[in-house]
């Protein structure tokens, strides 16, 4: 899939090719439900207008609100890549249409999507994307962050009713690969750091953006960038097991994933301030406690009391789920993804600093001992 999106992205940077995307949308047979609607509208409008430049109607007009959120929540992204990502969404409406009555249990989603760092199944009308690297805790390479912004892109499309993350193995996630650090392009640490946030910022956009109910369900412990986003999270169901960890300052760094706001809103300052600066783990009880996560299993009946429920959520109707989530986060929607902008940019600078260079160093130093 993910070869076949590509190359659909370069036939669909003509005009031409977007105008037949266009009228293939009218073929459809089946209505693809109101936030996959909402998408298709705001891309439509990024394409031929440019970023929203509209004033924002009343809160009573909820219609034509919805539509100029959807439009506004795409931000600067460039005319080519809205034609690229409409050309790409009607072209996967109409594949699913195409091969839809064939669905079987537990299927790869988006119609064959493959992955190398994670597994994305569909069933029960729920998409799962689970971590697959359990031999390194689920750390998150490069490739991984992308891998997890195409899936989200592809659960928000598809016709699943919820989308759940979790990880492979005794870890739910143990954050940001260190490896990342040590791959110094050519043109020096500042071009790692300009990539770096560039990918962070367009990672965390994928989770502020995500259309559906999105749940987490925290298999084991999770540490740093795994933790943060579980804010942008609508559930989060943690085993007893789990704990939660942010070593930012250990490491050089600062906070990422909108924590720097959403903690201090869900916990206070003071609560946030040990995690976030002082780098406090919770227990998942604490995390609890602290609103972080929804609730706590016990470890032997996790996966089955989880999606048991999970299930049986699943079966209510999709566009009010969806909808009633959109109405809670759309109006933090701009705020988060401008904590999203200034955290990365606080954190260019930190990745590009001794005190990060030298605590990534400790890392592989401690490791080389073993
Ligand atoms: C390019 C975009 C960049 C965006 C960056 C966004 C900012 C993100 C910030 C963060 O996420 S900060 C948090 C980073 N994570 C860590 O600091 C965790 C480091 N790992 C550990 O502390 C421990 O490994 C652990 C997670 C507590 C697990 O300990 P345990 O003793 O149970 O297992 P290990 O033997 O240590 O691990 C097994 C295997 O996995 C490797 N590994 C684990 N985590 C990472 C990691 N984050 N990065 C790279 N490698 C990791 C570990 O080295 C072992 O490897 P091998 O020795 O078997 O080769």
């Amino acid at each position: 899939m993910k070869q076949r999106q590509t190359n659909y992205y370069l036939i669909c940077v003509t005009v031409e090719q977007f105008e037949q995307a266009k009228s293939k949308l009218s073929t459809l047979k089946n209505d693809p439900g109101n936030e996959v609607k909402l998408k298709i509208y705001a891309l439509f409008k990024q394409a031929t207008q440019g970023p929203c430049n509209t004033p924002k109607p009343g809160m009573l007009d909820f219609v034509n609100k919805a539509k100029w959120d959807a439009w506004k929540s795409l931000g600067s992204i460039s005319q080519d890549e809205a034609r690229q990502k409409y050309c790409d969404l009607i072209g996967s409406l109409v594949e699913a249409e195409s091969g839809s009555s064939a669905q079987v249990s537990a299927q790869p989603a988006g119609s064959g999507a493959t992955y190398e760092t994670l597994l994305v199944t569909k069933e029960d009308d729920i998409t799962t994307i689970k971590l697959n690297r359990p031999a390194k805790k689920n750390a998150i390479t490069t490739e991984m962050y992308n891998e997890i912004i195409a899936a989200l892109e592809q659960a928000a499309t598809d016709d699943s009713v919820i989308t759940v993350v979790t990880g492979a193995g005794d870890f739910y996630c143990s954050g940001n690969d260190l490896t990342n650090f040590t791959k110094i392009p050519e043109n020096g640490v500042e071009e790692m750091a300009r990539h770096g946030a560039d990918l962070l910022r367009k990672y965390v956009n994928a989770y502020i953006d995500f259309p559906k109910p999105l749940v987490a369900v925290v298999n084991g412990p999770a540490v740093g960038v795994s933790v943060t986003v579980l804010g942008l999270f609508d559930l989060v169901y943690a085993t007893e097991r789990a704990t939660f960890h942010t070593p930012f300052s250990q490491l050089g760094q600062s906070a990422e994933g909108c924590s720097s706001y959403i903690f201090p809103k869900l916990m206070g300052a003071a609560k946030a301030s040990e995690m976030l600066l002082f780098n406090k783990k919770l227990t998942a009880v604490q995390a609890c406690e602290l609103g972080l996560v929804t609730e706590v299993f016990p470890d032997s009946s996790f996966q089955s009391e989880v999606w048991t429920r999970l299930k049986a959520y699943a079966k209510l109707p999709r566009n009010s789920l969806a909808l009633s989530k959109q109405l809670i986060r759309s109006v933090e929607k701009e705020r988060l993804h401008a904590v999203n902008d200034a955290e990365v940019e606080r954190l260019m600078e930190r990745w590009t600093s001794d005190e990060c260079f030298n605590a990534v160093m400790s890392f592989f130093q401690a490791k080389a001992k073993l």
